[in-house]
């Protein structure tokens, strides 16, 4: 159809009337900030170290061309958003001196969202699980080969684990892994169709091996499941035959991911491709067991850690995109006048709006921070296992990470979500990154472990304790040291501002203890005349919510105790008013727990609810350079909204230039 202008043309008469420079009105907020912005980075980064890595990184990816995307990824079909991560994913591992990449929990993830962006990918599986199963689970003698193999990139492999039929509950998987002592083979075969393996990401094209959990049986015994390395595809990368693979189609996000299935059909793999760290089968068929039975779910304990981190850094970003719009958004509408005749004012200022942001981002520093400490919590665990077979803090690690799983992944995809409402109509384009940002959050609350599962794993270890403090003989993990101390009548909060910390940690430790042995109880009770584990299913809804509890009185903790290590002192102020809204906000949703049996009166709860407002009336003035705390470059926040100028409506014309629709 002829046109007398085309949508360019139009697009370049609106582009030539908007002004360059940033934004008058986010400049404003940034110079309004009351703290120094480098401090707070530091603080937030936990040095400057750390955050001049980050910039090295940036100037790193943003002067290589095969960085490059030619076409925005949001136009892009899913053949050609596989082809695009694909190639980025090669010039990443081409130019992997750029970074430390046993850094696993800043440098490596952070390289990633530079050049990729907020994707699974055909190499995700490869360096988050298929690596560090080989780490975890191969003997030291023969751990080279394969690591060599897998790191050179000589063979991709994945983690093949989730069946058609289980995925949460590991003890029925059913593909098998029988061994033939005559051949001195595993025999690996899929018995039913629920037994296809299915969900692997990378399996559907790339990987040409994977880790595949089956079910051992040798000697005509079973014994559980078992890790074995498994080649799927040959030279040509044609599968072998008896191997039936393919891509299971397009999902809700992370498509340019090949998600793929799996079908053995009597397919032999040598002996010594059993992971045998751990547990043994002989060259005769004699089995020997693991020091300790889960150890053969390692990997998966690693990669929860991982996520915790990497999901939070999404919330942060989420906060970033929306504080920062809302500075630049003016409300359109005459209704939206403060004062009325004053003019219009920036969505910040209407409390409701602060309530919708300050929250999220209060929300994203502390399991972002705590993170780190965890990370070296994983390696003492994991070198207490290696050097001494010492396996007594593996079911604190176990507790912590599949508990702060759940319980994050779920706030994060909540935050994000609550975020793209933020930004009215323009949340919704994927232009403002939040449908991409949810989509992959909101994965995370499935994948590494379904998160209701994780929460009744957390609740296992609780009425453990719980069980071990009324016998009188508490051997209490450090995570758990509250619950043995005594009874608390009455809360301690008051007004935000006068209440301690202390006071604060007193009231989360009571009321998740009171919620402990109140499922306890019940549980046993009921124990007296139903099963075990019918018992335990009526109580799980308790189960969980105490379980939920203890990790955010985990997190308040930690929040509160990492602002107190905060030099700078106008730094550590703001901070610690976002960690008093954490706590509050928490107790304002969690109100019942805390009022039940009078022990929050009617009184300090509405002081809580106050000071959330007042709080939030002091954050506001912050809010911006909170945002810019989380020293997010553009590119690593991929959002049009979010932009560090604050040209928001420039940027959305030019995005939307680039829809094949406008191209004819
Ligand atoms: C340049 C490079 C760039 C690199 C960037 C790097 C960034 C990487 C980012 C990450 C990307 C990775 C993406 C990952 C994608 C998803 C992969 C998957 O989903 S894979 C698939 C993921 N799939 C899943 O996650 C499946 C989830 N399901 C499970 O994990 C298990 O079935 C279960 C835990 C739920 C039950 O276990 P089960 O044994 O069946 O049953 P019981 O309940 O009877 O428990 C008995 C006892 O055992 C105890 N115990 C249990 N586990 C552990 C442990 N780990 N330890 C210690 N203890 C443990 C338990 O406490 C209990 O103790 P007690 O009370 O008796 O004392
Ligand atoms: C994006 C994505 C990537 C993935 N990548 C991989 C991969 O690379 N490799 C791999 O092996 N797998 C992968 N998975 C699979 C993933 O690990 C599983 O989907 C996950 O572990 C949950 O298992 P399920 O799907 O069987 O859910 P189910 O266990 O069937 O859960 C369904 C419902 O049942 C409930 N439920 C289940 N068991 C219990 C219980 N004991 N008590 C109470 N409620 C229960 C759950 O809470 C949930 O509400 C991926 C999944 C996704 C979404």
């Amino acid at each position: 159809m002829e046109r007398d202008s085309s949508p360019s043309d139009q697009f370049h008469r609106y582009k030539n009337l908007i002004q360059n420079g940033d934004n008058p009105d986010i400049t404003k907020e940034r110079q309004g900030a009351s703290f120094n912005l480098y401090n707070m980075q530091c603080f937030v980064y936990e040095n400057d170290h750390k955050l001049q890595r980050r910039q090295e990184i940036l100037e790193f990816v943003e002067s290589h061309r095969e960085f490059d995307d030619p076409v925005h990824p949001h136009f892009l079909n899913r053949d050609e958003q596989i082809d695009r991560a694909t190639r980025k994913c090669l010039a990443m591992v081409d130019n992997l001196d750029a970074i430390d990449v046993t850094d696993y929990f800043d440098e490596a993830p952070l390289y990633q969202l530079l050049t990729i962006g907020r994707e699974l990918h055909c190499l995700s599986l490869h360096y988050g699980m298929f690596l560090p199963t080989i780490q975890v689970h191969t003997e030291k003698s023969l751990i080279l080969g394969p690591f060599q193999m897998a790191a050179s990139k000589a063979i991709l492999g994945t983690f093949a684990q989730t069946e058609l039929g289980h995925g949460s509950n590991l003890s029925k998987l059913e593909t098998t892994a029988t061994y033939d002592a005559t051949t001195k083979e595993f025999v690996i075969h899929t018995p039913t169709m629920s037994a296809g393996k299915w969900w692997p990401g990378g399996l559907g094209k790339s990987a040409n091996y994977a880790a595949v959990m089956a079910q051992l049986y040798t000697s005509g015994e079973s014994k559980g499941p078992h890790l074995f390395m498994v080649q799927l595809r040959d030279n040509a990368h044609a599968p072998l035959p008896g191997v039936t693979v393919g891509d299971i189609g397009p999902k809700l996000g992370n498509n340019a991911n090949d998600n793929g299935f799996l079908i053995f059909d009597h397919y032999r793999i040598p002996r010594r491709n059993m992971f045998m760290k751990y547990s043994k089968v002989e060259a005769d068929g004699t089995y020997i067991p693991p020091p300790h039975a889960k150890l053969g779910f390692g990997a998966m304990v690693l990669v929860r850690l991982l996520m915790i981190r990497d999901q939070t850094c999404q919330l942060g970003a989420a906060a970033v995109i929306a504080i920062r719009y809302s500075a630049v958004r003016h409300s359109a509408v005459r209704q939206g006048e403060i004062n009325e005749g004053e003019g219009e004012v920036q969505i910040l200022d209407y409390r409701t709006q602060q309530y919708r942001l300050l929250p999220q981002l209060a929300r994203s520093f502390p399991s972002s921070q705590r993170m780190r400490s965890r990370n070296s919590t994983s390696k003492y665990v994991t070198k207490q296992i290696n050097n001494n077979a010492n396996m007594e803090l593996l079911p604190e690690l176990h507790a912590l990470s599949s508990g702060l799983k759940a319980v994050i992944t779920w706030e994060v995809a909540q935050g994000i979500e609550q975020l793209r409402l933020s930004c009215g109509g323009h949340g919704y384009s994927r232009a403002s990154a939040f449908p991409d940002m949810y989509a992959y959050a909101v994965g995370g609350c499935t994948y590494e472990g379904e998160n209701i599962v994780m929460l009744l794993q957390v609740a296992r270890f609780l009425m453990m304790i719980a069980k071990e403090v009324r016998s009188g003989n508490p051997k209490l993990a450090e995570i758990a040291e509250y619950i043995a101390k005594p009874d608390a009548v009455t809360a301690r909060i008051s007004s935000w501002k006068t209440c301690s910390d202390e006071d604060i940690i007193h009231d989360f430790e009571a009321v998740t203890r009171k919620l402990i042995f109140a499922t306890f109880d019940r549980l046993t009770t009921l124990e007296r005349t139903m099963k075990k584990k019918e018992a335990w299913n009526a109580c799980s809804i308790d189960l969980c919510k105490a379980a939920r509890m203890h990790v955010k009185t985990y997190l308040v903790k930690n929040f509160l105790a990492r602002v107190r290590t905060c030099e700078d002192p106008a730094s550590r102020t703001v901070m610690h008013t976002l960690a008093k809204l954490y706590a509050f906000d928490l107790i304002s949703g969690g109100g019942g727990h805390f009022m039940k049996g009078g022990f929050l009166s009617e009184k300090q709860f509405n002081e809580v609810q106050l000071g959330i407002y007042e709080m939030l009336a002091a954050i506001r003035p912050d809010s911006v350079a909170l945002a810019d705390s989380w020293a997010i470059s553009d590119l690593e926040l991929r959002s049009v909204l979010g932009r560090r100028d604050g040209n928001v409506y420039p940027a959305l014309l030019e995005w939307a230039q680039q829809s094949p629709l406008n191209q004819n």
